[in-house]
C-alpha cells in the first residue's frame, strides 16, 4: 500500500469572500477586489469559493458573481435566499453549487437555518428549478433531524449545518452544541446527503468540527478575513486549511 494513501475522507475549505466586499463597499472603491481575493484564496488552498448575494447587496454585488463565475479554477458556491429573483439569477449564472439560506433584511448576519418544513413547497420548487440547470443544491439548516429529513425530501443532495449556535456558545454549552452537530451529521448521512457545515467558525473552534469525519466541507469567511488583516490573506487561508486537515488527522494546532 502506498504511504501516500489518504488516511481518511478529505475535508474541503470553502472560503467565503463576503467581507472582502464589505471592506470595498465601505468607501465605494474598486479595492479590495473580491475576484482577486478569490483567485489568491484558490492558490492558497481553498477548495471552493463561497459568496452570499444578499437581497440588500450589502456586500457581494451581482457584478461580483458574474465576473467571478468564469474565472474560478475551483468551484463557486453561491448562497442565496429562496426568492424567485435569486433563483432566476442563479440559473442565469449556473454556479456549480447553490446554497439556499434564510434572510432577514435587518439581520446582522445569518441568524439560523432555513425552515424547510415551514417553506417546503417553496424550497422544493427552487431545488427543482436549480437542479434543472445542472446546479448542485445545498440547504443551510440547523442540525435538527426533522429539518434534515425534510431537506432530503426536497430533492436537495447537500445540507450545510449551521454552526452558529456552537460558535457563539459559552464554554459550558459548546460541547452540547458540538454533539448536536455530530448528531446532525449522522442524520444527514442516514438520509444519503452530503453534509457540510459553516457559520462563525474560526481558527480554534473549527478543529472539533473539522475532526467530524463525515463532514465534507466547511464554509468559513469572517474569521479568515479578520485574521488576514494581521497575517495576510494567503497565509490566513493556508493556515485555516492546514488546521482543518490536521484536525481531520487528529492533530490539534495552535490557537488563533
Ligand atoms: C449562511 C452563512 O452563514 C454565511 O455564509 C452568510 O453569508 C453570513 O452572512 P454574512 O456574510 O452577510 O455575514
Ligand atoms: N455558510 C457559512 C459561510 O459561508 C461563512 O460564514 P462565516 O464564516 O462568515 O460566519
Amino acid at each position: 500500500m502506498s504511504f501516500l494513501q489518504p488516511v481518511g475522507p478529505v475535508i474541503d475549505l470553502g472560503v467565503n469572500i463576503d467581507h472582502i466586499a464589505t471592506v470595498r463597499n465601505a468607501r465605494g472603491t474598486v479595492y479590495p477586489d473580491p475576484l482577486r481575493a478569490a483567485l489568491l484564496a484558490e492558490q492558497a488552498g481553498a477548495d471552493l469559493i463561497t459568496l452570499h448575494l444578499r437581497e440588500d447587496r450589502r456586500h457581494i454585488k451581482d457584478a461580483d458573481v458574474l465576473a467571478m463565475r468564469p474565472q474560478l479554477a475551483t468551484r463557486m458556491n453561491l448562497e442565496a435566499a429562496v426568492t424567485q429573483e435569486m433563483i432566476d439569477f442563479a440559473c442565469q449564472v449556473r454556479p456549480q453549487d447553490v446554497c439556499l439560506v434564510p434572510e432577514r433584511r435587518e439581520e446582522v448576519t445569518t441568524e439560523g437555518g432555513l425552515d424547510v418544513i415551514r417553506y417546503f413547497k417553496e424550497v422544493e420548487t427552487a431545488v427543482k428549478q436549480l437542479k434543472g440547470e445542472g446546479i448542485r443544491v445545498s440547504l443551510f439548516i440547523d442540525a435538527d433531524e426533522q429539518q434534515i429529513e425534510a431537506a432530503a425530501r426536497t430533492g436537495a443532495t447537500v445540507i450545510e449545518l449551521h454552526t452558529g449556535r456552537y460558535a457563539e456558545a459559552e464554554a459550558s454549552e459548546a460541547l452540547h452544541e458540538l454533539e448536536r452537530i455530530k448528531a446532525g451529521v449522522a442524520a444527514g448521512v442516514k438520509h444519503s446527503l452530503v453534509v457540510n457545515a459553516g457559520h462563525g467558525l474560526h481558527y480554534t473552534n473549527v478543529q472539533p468540527v473539522a475532526a467530524i469525519r463525515d463532514i465534507a466541507e466547511l464554509n468559513i469567511g469572517h474569521a479568515i478575513v479578520a485574521h488576514a488583516l494581521f497575517a495576510g490573506w494567503e497565509n490566513a487561508v493556508r493556515e485555516m486549511k492546514a488546521i482543518m486537515v490536521a484536525a481531520r488527522l487528529g492533530v490539534t494546532l495552535g490557537a488563533q
